[in-house]
């Protein structure tokens, strides 16, 4: 044992060096402060002394902290039991509001049907409505003590931890005393340092590895399970080559009975083997009649074989298209079931069913309900017909024609390039990283080869290829989303080592993870005099994006975009990531993916850079994208060269459409050109039909009916000005009975709401909140024209009781405030004894002297109020309208600035329509 200073000593026994030294003058040995040096037999003689002492003290503190731990847990136990109580009751009291909603719900229906107006419905009862808003009152007092109560134990649980640490540390230097041994002493207890230290000091790239295996395993296990839980389904496609397979010198019987008993894996597989077979007789039925027709020279015959091959066309589209998506063939086969589309109109249902327009419209009379030949009918009154007429008729929805379900075996599947979307906080160096990388891909003799922007780009590495889409953000990735088009396989989240974790990056994990899009982390600007990037790695621990070296699954890089470093090893990371996601998909089919971006060129016309996810895009080849179709008249790939295919990962620039499809659209070859333009016409119609009656997303009025038809899940994306009330509401939420309904926050910050939360919300089918702040003018617009629900409260028990309220169906008659203009702040006077007027100018709408104002500064509310005076030069006036200037006064208000906006608006009751 080497000689040691006293503070070291008492580092290990875990004193205080002046209580040692103390100790140490009392045993006479020699010492005269904490940096004095003892040798190495006065150091066992201070232990051997000491170490009785030590032992007693840590059982003193043991039993201290044993008797606090029982004494937690009994009251542990009796909270749990009280508040296992206080939940069971609280469901019940939620249970009966909810039986009695529905059998009023009931009641009101049976008596408004019986006084013939079906589509009458009452407002609640008010009885139960206060009752309902009483108990939730209580509910929230019970809450909040609750609340306190859990406090209290953290709080005790934190000293008792704090506590047993303590022991735990005399202890083992008691321990080690007693044994002599110092090394064992010389770590008391590990000090929890870093939140995720990690398990075991293999490198990234050996964790990676066996992340990869774990994966495959998990992939194959997965497939063997469902395979064994799937007997009875259909066997392997024989010979299959999906849906753009070679198509001749096959001889096709439909084979039900192997169908049926097959055992393989892929049940669309089968349908599509069906689907073939089925145009195939119908191709050659067509043709025959075709001869027969040529042949036999009859005129008056034209018409009614024309009708004839454009009925056989349209069953045949039918089948086909049914299989596509994965409906049951049988539905299909079964000639007597019509499919009607969502929406047709009294003449084109009529025509579907082969029956004239005029039955149609008696029968509806008869119903009741007066229509014309052009108008359109509803899912129920289709059926209803149908069903009058003793015909069998299956209603598609718009949605069904994207869900296609492609046939591809696991034979068909080849390896793909991964597809890479960049985001990040604002200045953080998207754009540079993005440059960096596209620099790195050019080969030298190419430098300055990049001729073209066509929205996304292609990087090859040792022969691997990377595909980027250029425009960073998440804005565009959510955009994409939320029409559908889930595009990226892997993200890269740009921080700067200087700035660490901002609000946006924050929202790009949220989107990410909404998406289920693997992060892979650029530190970048690690160059920088300020670079942390550990600290940036630390912070993102928070958020869940936990470096893989710390035991989470996230791989960080650090990079310099500014100065070329660290880029190569991000994109071998990127393909690290890539070979974990076993990206695969069909190249031996007809092309499909997503519309980029898409443009008017003046030389060249529509212009659309489409990204291909399956089968290989050629010229030639007849496409729709979105509500545009067209013959591909050339291919250009990002280097602006002409390219003679387009495989899947590949993006690529499309010319030849009819018009400008929208970022986002799904693009599909077709055999036919006719099928595609018959398919981009139907769906410019749905879109008509569409924008008619947007699609509404979850509303806090149709909760409790959602509720009702099987919803379980309540998304919401939260908006505050502070933090604090973020935490209060999860808090709050994490306390609610989420038995029938789960609370998810899948985005939360502090600030206005803007255009990227309706999209989110929109993408998510989520509700959003907002504490104080409001929505900016794009945000209002997409929110109404996406049809998402924004709530707007000022106190959190509002927004709590409000979605209470709406899962037992109890809304309140809504309060509205009903906004009458905005005025923009652009000087402001002082005026003797009335004091601070804003010289506004009124950008929207018009502001009248009774309105209510809010002023906002950065979309966050800072006052309410009533406006005091109302002026246009020196007169007094009632209203301003839209483009003029006037000054207004704010009651009670004199803290107004430049650059504020005024709100006007007016509160108003709005009974509900549910
Ligand atoms: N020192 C240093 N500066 C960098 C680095 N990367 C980017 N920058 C600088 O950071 C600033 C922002 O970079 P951009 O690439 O435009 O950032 P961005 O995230 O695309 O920004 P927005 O498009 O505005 O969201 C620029 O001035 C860059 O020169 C780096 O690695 N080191």
């Amino acid at each position: 044992m080497a000689s040691m200073r006293v503070h070291e000593l008492a580092k290990e026994f875990g004193m205080d060096s002046k209580e040692l030294l103390s100790r140490i003058q009392d045993l006479k040995i020699p010492a005269k402060s904490h940096a004095s040096v003892l040798s190495e037999d006065n150091v066992e003689a201070i232990k051997k002394a000491i170490a009785p002492e030590l032992g007693e003290k840590a059982e003193n503190i043991d039993a201290e902290v044993a008797k606090i731990a029982k004494a937690e847990k009994e009251a542990a136990a009796k909270k749990k039991a009280d508040e296992e109580r206080e939940r069971r009751e609280a469901v019940e009291r939620e249970r009966a509001l909810r039986d009695a909603e529905r059998a009023r719900r009931a009641g009101s229906s049976a008596s408004s049907q019986k006084a013939g107006k079906p589509t009458e419905r009452k407002k609640p009862a008010p009885a139960p409505v206060s009752s309902g808003l009483s108990s939730l009152a209580r509910q929230i007092e019970e809450q909040k003590a609750a609340e306190e109560a859990r406090r209290a134990k953290q709080a005790a649980d934190a000293r008792a931890a704090k506590l047993a640490a303590e022991v735990a540390k005399r202890k083992a230097v008691a321990e080690n005393l007693a044994r002599g041994s110092k090394k064992a002493a010389s770590k008391p207890a590990p000090a929890a340092k870093r939140p995720a230290p990690a398990p075991k000091a293999t490198s990234s790239f050996d964790s990676l590895l066996s992340q990869i295996e774990a994966e495959k395993a998990r992939i194959s296990a997965e497939k063997a399970n469902k395979q064994a839980t799937a007997p009875t389904r259909a066997p392997k496609k024989q010979g299959g080559k999906g849906q753009g397979g070679k198509r001749g010198g096959h001889h096709f019987e439909p084979d039900v009975p192997e169908l049926a008993n097959a055992a393989g894996e892929d049940r669309y597989a089968q349908m599509a083997v069906q689907a073939e077979k089925l145009q195939r007789d119908k191709v050659l039925a067509e043709a025959r009649a075709a001869v027969a027709a040529a042949s036999s020279n009859e005129g008056e015959g034209r018409r009614k074989k024309r009708k004839e091959k454009r009925e056989a066309a349209q069953r045949e589209r039918l089948a086909m298209e049914a299989i596509e998506k994965g409906i049951d063939p049988d539905l299909v086969l079964d000639d007597s079931v019509v499919e009607v589309m969502q929406g047709s109109t009294v003449g084109e249902f009529a025509e579907l069913l082969g029956v004239p327009s005029n039955d149609v419209i008696k029968r509806l009379f008869m119903l009741g309900q007066v229509l014309t030949v052009t108008q359109t009918m509803t899912d129920e009154l289709i059926e209803l017909i149908a069903d009058d007429m003793g015909r069998k008729v299956r209603v598609v929805s718009p949605e069904e024609e994207y869900a296609v379900v492609y046939n591809d075996t696991e034979d068909d599947l080849k390896p793909r390039p991964p597809v890479v979307t960049v985001m990040g906080h604002v200045d953080h160096g998207k754009t540079s990283t993005l440059d960096a990388i596209r620099h790195t891909g050019v080969a030298a003799g190419e430098a300055g080869g990049i001729t073209q922007h066509i929205g996304a780009s292609v990087v090859n590495i040792d022969g691997r290829q990377i595909t980027f889409i250029d425009t960073p953000g998440h804005e565009a990735f959510t955009a994409m989303r939320a029409r559908g088009a889930q595009v990226t396989d892997v993200i890269v989240l740009v921080v700067a080592a200087d700035d660490g974790v901002m609000p946006q990056t924050i929202e790009a994990i949220n989107h990410a993870k909404a998406a289920n899009v693997p992060i892979v982390v650029a530190v970048n600007k690690i160059d920088k005099p300020g670079a942390t990037p550990d600290r940036v790695r630390q912070e993102l621990v928070e958020y869940g994006v936990i470096p893989e070296e710390w035991g989470g699954t996230n791989m960080f890089v650090d990079v310099s975009a500014k100065q070329r470093i660290g880029i190569d090893d991000l994109l071998e990371t990127i393909l690290l990531q890539a070979d974990v996601l076993e990206l695969k998909a069909n190249p031996d089919a007809l092309a499909s993916g997503f519309v980029i971006e898409a443009n008017l060129d003046k030389g060249r016309g529509p212009v659309a850079t489409v990204l291909v996810q399956r089968g290989t895009l050629k010229p030639g080849d007849a496409v729709v994208a979105g509500t545009s179709y067209g013959r591909v008249r050339a291919l250009v790939d990002p280097r602006g060269n002409h390219a003679t295919e387009a495989r899947p990962s590949d993006p690529v620039e499309i010319l030849g459409l009819s018009s400008v499809p929208t970022a986002g659209d799904e693009f599909r070859v077709f055999e036919d050109e006719r099928d595609a333009r018959k398919l981009a016409e139907e769906r410019a119609l749905r879109e008509r039909l569409k924008a008619q009656e947007a699609k509404t997303h979850m509303s806090l009025d149709d909760l409790f009916s959602r509720i009702e038809e099987g919803t379980t899940e309540l998304n919401l994306v939260v908006k505050a000005d502070v933090q604090g009330s973020i935490e209060a509401l999860r808090d709050a939420f994490d306390k609610m009975d989420q038995s029938e309904v789960k609370i998810n926050i899948i985005h939360s910050a502090v600030g206005g709401v803007t255009e990227t939360d309706v999209t989110l919300a929109a993408a998510s089918d989520a509700i959003i909140i907002g504490f104080n702040v409001r929505p900016t003018a794009g945000a209002r617009k997409a929110a109404e024209h996406e049809k998402v629900d924004i709530r707007l409260y000022r106190v959190i028990y509002q927004a709590i009781e409000d979605i209470n309220a709406a899962r037992v169906g109890m809304l309140a008659p809504e309060i509205v405030e009903r906004d009458t203009g905005i005025a923009e702040v652009r000087d402001v006077f002082r005026v003797p004894k009335v004091g601070n007027i804003a010289g506004c100018y009124i950008t929207e709408g018009e502001i009248s002297r009774d309105d209510k104002v809010r002023v906002v500064r950065d979309s966050t509310v800072i006052f309410e109020g009533k406006i005091s005076s109302l002026r246009r030069f020196k007169d007094d006036v009632k209203t301003v309208k839209q483009s003029y200037e006037c000054g207004i006064g704010v009651e009670g208000y004199q803290d107004i600035k430049v650059g504020d906006v005024i709100e006007g608006f007016r509160i108003e009751e709005v009974e509900r329509t549910e």
